[in-house]
């Protein structure tokens, strides 16, 4: 199969092979922030997001991102939105092309970022990610948006292993500790919640988002270094970029915020 973004009409036609692509939760959306619900709820139970220096293991070049992935080792999430305890299992991001604006998936009030992080975490009630990954609570992601502005030494330590995997598959260890918590805007109180779904085929609807208002900086060379990544396309192998699913219906669902 090939570039789920290139082939074809891509993100547009996905609903042809998935139909759940034009479900009721699916994700992206636009964050209109005229029309999201504080929910002092949420503020009550605080969202407890735990990290480690131990817990990633490899990166992996997966044809449409880079993938760190993780044991999950004391790497958790809990309270806010969520009922359960959701173990980390990996973090990739999406971009735009050179000198556009577009980037991330999520949007707010229509406006793009250049890219978005994903921390993507599966429910502990499950006995692993592939039994979690289809079930309406199953997944928990956090969506980080990245702005130009100062370099971010700890992402540019993963982003100096972009040249050791330069091709769909292409996998190596990560021999030193990256702790992802480094990747949190210095602001995580501050989110949108919504169900929602995975923005890539399958489009299991099994996503509870939790997406940080706040975004991360990091510098216009490292958003440019995200491009470097190759992947498959229908005229050969070329940069990767533009590997994101434009906002969809909202349909009839309420984004919740964690601030007034
Ligand atoms: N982009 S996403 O975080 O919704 C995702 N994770 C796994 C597959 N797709
Ligand atoms: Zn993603």
């Amino acid at each position: 199969r090939g570039n789920i973004y290139l082939s074809g009409a891509g993100p547009s036609a996905w609903h042809e092979e998935y139909p759940v692509a034009k479900g009721k939760r699916q994700s992206p959306v636009d964050i209109n922030t005229n029309k999201t619900k504080f929910d002092p709820k949420l503020a009550a139970d605080p969202l407890t997001i735990r990290f480690s220096d131990s817990c990633c293991q490899s990166i992996v070049n997966t044809g449409i991102s880079f993938q760190v992935t993780s044991n999950g080792a004391g790497c958790e999430l809990s309270g806010g939105p969520l009922d359960s305890t959701y173990q980390f299992a990996q973090f990739h991001a999406h971009w735009g092309a050179y000198l556009k604006t577009t980037g991330s998936e999520h949007t707010v009030d229509g406006v793009s970022y250049p890219a978005e992080l994903h921390l993507v975490h599966w429910n502990t009630k499950y006995d692993d990610f592939k039994d979690a990954v289809d079930k309406p609570d199953g997944l928990a992601v956090i969506a980080v948006f990245f702005k130009r502005g100062k370099e971010h030494p700890g992402f540019g330590k993963i982003q100096d292993l972009f040249s050791k995997i330069p091709a769909k598959g292409a996998k190596v260890n990560i021999d030193f500790e990256f702790n992802p918590g480094l990747l949190m805007p210095p602001d995580s109180e501050n989110y949108w919640t919504y169900l929602g779904s995975l923005t890539t085929p399958p489009l299991y609807e099994s996503v509870t988002w939790i997406v940080m208002k706040e975004p991360l900086e990091v510098s216009v060379e490292q958003i440019a270094i995200l491009r470097t990544l190759l992947w498959e396309t229908p005229n050969g192998v070329s940069q990767m970029y533009n590997n994101f699913r434009p906002p969809v219906p909202l349909r009839d669902r309420v984004i919740r915020a964690s601030f007034g």
